[in-house]
């Protein structure tokens, strides 16, 4: 039976779960949820006394004195893993009806009385249950939740930085990695469901954590995965077209982000922080606002409305940059940036913005902002090239066109851009980012991303029609290079002294999802070596 974990492993890296966890009976758990408590199992052996030290909805995570919430989900029901969960060492069970009837039926009863909380849909009380049995952590800290389509994860990373040169503890939870004063814990998804984000603010609260910035997804919005949490400060970057497969259309997606702002919404955070420079954005301040007259602040890169306003940005050789921030009572912040783009201006004011909001020291603040590289965003290639190479995450329309901008901005020369989609997602976007990238490149490979379960020749063939559809006369050459190596090949190939290669899409990932397979990929690596095979000696311009 899986012991409990400890929140520092031996190597000293921290664990996922607490230390000294505290033992929650199952009827105090029924009388905060609502829930049914039934039993199953062997009868006769039925104990009110039965406690949890711990929760997860994933079987395979279950270690002894958890809660095993056994959900319904859009491939199958958690309940079917029961058996599973309980020879682990669970000692109870969340579930729906459905769920009650799958565990009485199960081949395998159980081999002792196991209550089990009954509830019409667990995942509305999972959040609240998991803070409960980790003694509400996220209260012992201040959390920052960070949301909106692009610029999640780079302004976390900046206001990290803020917040640790502030000289305080940080934890980070996000899309690359989870980070509890600067030491990772791996992560799958951005936003962990309700169950790990407990019990990590839990392991969080046992190393001295003092604040927290975390990225908050539509997803975990909309599937109750921050339920319990309580927000100090919410974060809005901006919206634009993503995970339409996911969300009904766009307000509905809206509607998701906005459960983060809304006075009516259960995770609303106390202090909302908003980048009014998009129509989504000005709409969501409106939402957020209250009578309290600290509930909002506004901070904008473009001529909006707004009490935080970004002045005259310079531009280096290098792409790196300053600017100017300025405060509503006239009060002003020269920012030195690493990162190029204007739209990293965007997200650099926004976590200022934050940062002033959550009372760290402005100076350290603005001070650490200068120092941050973010993993596979913008990240430079260099291997003595005589051009400009470039690995980023933009995997999503109007991200490619930003990032596609900036560079075009950077360099004298011409642009080549390397990009797919992912399979099992928006299917909508793949041509807009065909057109974007037709637009933005004089070369545009059209080559695969995470085909995942999807035929990658009919990715492909969305993102090309998206390419070719734009009139000749407005776009660049666009060939398709399935294999994603062989693609980044050609561009390298392809360029001279003073061009740009973008490799987009991926990102920090170092694998590529076929058919349920991760294979070893990472952009970064192969970008390297190509540019080694076939770009040495271009310091004086030549080629191989
Ligand atoms: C749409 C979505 O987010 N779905 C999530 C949801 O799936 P689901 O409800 O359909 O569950 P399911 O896979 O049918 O499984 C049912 C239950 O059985 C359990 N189970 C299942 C299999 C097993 O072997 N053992 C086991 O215990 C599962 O934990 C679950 O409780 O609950 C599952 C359990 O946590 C998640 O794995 C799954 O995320 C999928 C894999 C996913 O890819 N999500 C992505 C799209 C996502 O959430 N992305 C956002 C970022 C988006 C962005 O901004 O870019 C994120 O926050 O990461
Ligand atoms: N403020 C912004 N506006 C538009 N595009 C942006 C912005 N910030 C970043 N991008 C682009 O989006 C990509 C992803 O950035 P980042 O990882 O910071 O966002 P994210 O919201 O965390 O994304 P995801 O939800 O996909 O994980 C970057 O590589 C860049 O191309
Ligand atoms: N969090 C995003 C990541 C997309 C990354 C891209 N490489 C892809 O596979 O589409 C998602 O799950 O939609």
């Amino acid at each position: 039976m899986p012991n409990r974990l400890q929140s520092s492993n031996s190597d000293g890296a921290p664990g996922t779960r607490p230390t000294q966890p505290v033992a929650t009976a199952i009827t105090a758990l029924s009388e905060l949820s609502g829930a049914r408590l039934e039993w199953v199992g062997q009868p006769g052996s039925q104990s009110s006394e039965v406690v949890v030290k711990g929760v997860d909805l994933r079987a395979q995570g279950i270690v002894s004195d958890d809660l095993f919430a056994a959900l319904p989900g859009a491939r199958t029901h958690g309940a079917q893993f029961a058996v599973d969960a309980l020879g682990r060492g669970a000692t109870a069970i969340l579930t729906d009806e459905a769920g009650l009837e799958l565990i009485e039926a199960a081949d395998k009863a159980p081999d002792r009385s196991v209550p089990v909380l009954v509830h019409p849909n667990p995942r509305d009380v999972l959040g609240e249950i998991s803070a409960e049995i980790y003694g509400r952590p996220s209260e012992k800290m201040q959390v920052v939740g960070i949301t909106g389509t692009s610029g999640k994860t780079t302004t976390s990373y900046l206001l990290e930085a803020a917040i640790a040169g502030a000289g305080r503890k940080p934890g980070l939870v996000g899309t690359i990695e989870t980070r509890i004063d600067g030491r990772r814990v791996p992560s799958a998804l951005t936003t962990p469901e309700a169950p790990q984000l407990h019990a990590l603010f839990a392991v969080m609260a046992e190393q001295g954590i003092d604040t927290v910035v975390m990225e908050v997804s539509s997803h975990a919005l909309a599937l109750g995965r921050v339920d319990g949490i309580r927000f100090d400060i919410g974060a809005f970057t901006n919206l634009s077209q993503d995970h339409l497969d996911f969300h009904r259309d766009f307000e509905e997606y809206f509607q998701a982000k906005a459960r983060l702002f809304d006075p009516e919404s259960t995770v609303r955070a106390e202090h909302a922080v908003v980048c009014v420079d998009d129509v989504w954005g000005r709409r969501m301040a409106e939402l957020a606002a209250t009578d309290e007259s600290d509930a909002v602040t506004t901070v904008s890169t473009s001529t909006a409305e707004a009490e935080w306003k970004v002045g005259a940005v310079q531009v280096a050789e290098d792409g790196s940059q300053t600017f100017e921030l300025v405060g509503p009572d006239g009060q002003s912040w020269p920012v030195s940036l690493r990162l190029p783009g204007r739209y990293n201006v965007a997200n650099a004011a926004l976590a200022l913005t934050v940062s002033f909001a959550a009372g760290l020291d402005p100076d350290a603040a603005v001070r650490a902002l200068g120092t941050v590289d973010v993993p596979g965003r913008v990240q430079r290639i260099d291997r003595g090239q005589s051009f400009l190479a470039v690995v980023d995450y933009a995997h999503k329309p109007a991200a490619l066109e930003a990032v596609i901008a900036t560079l075009r901005n950077q360099v004298p020369g011409r642009v080549a851009v390397v990009v797919g989609a992912g399979g099992d997602r928006d299917a909508g976007k793949r041509t807009l980012m065909g057109e974007a990238g037709a637009r933005g490149a004089d070369l545009l490979i059209v080559t695969d991303d995470n085909p995942r379960t999807e035929d990658p020749a009919k990715i492909r063939a969305s993102v090309m029609r998206g390419a070719v559809d734009v009139p000749e006369s407005e776009r660049g050459e666009v060939r398709e290079v399935g294999d994603r190596a062989l693609a980044i090949e050609q561009a390298v190939r392809w360029a001279q002294p003073g061009d740009v290669v973008l490799v987009a899409g991926k990102g920090h990932e170092v694998g590529q999802e076929i058919d349920g397979v991760k294979h070893p990929f990472d952009d970064r690596e192969v970008l390297g070596e190509m540019i080694g095979r076939f770009a040495i000696n271009t310091a004086h311009g030549g080629k191989q």
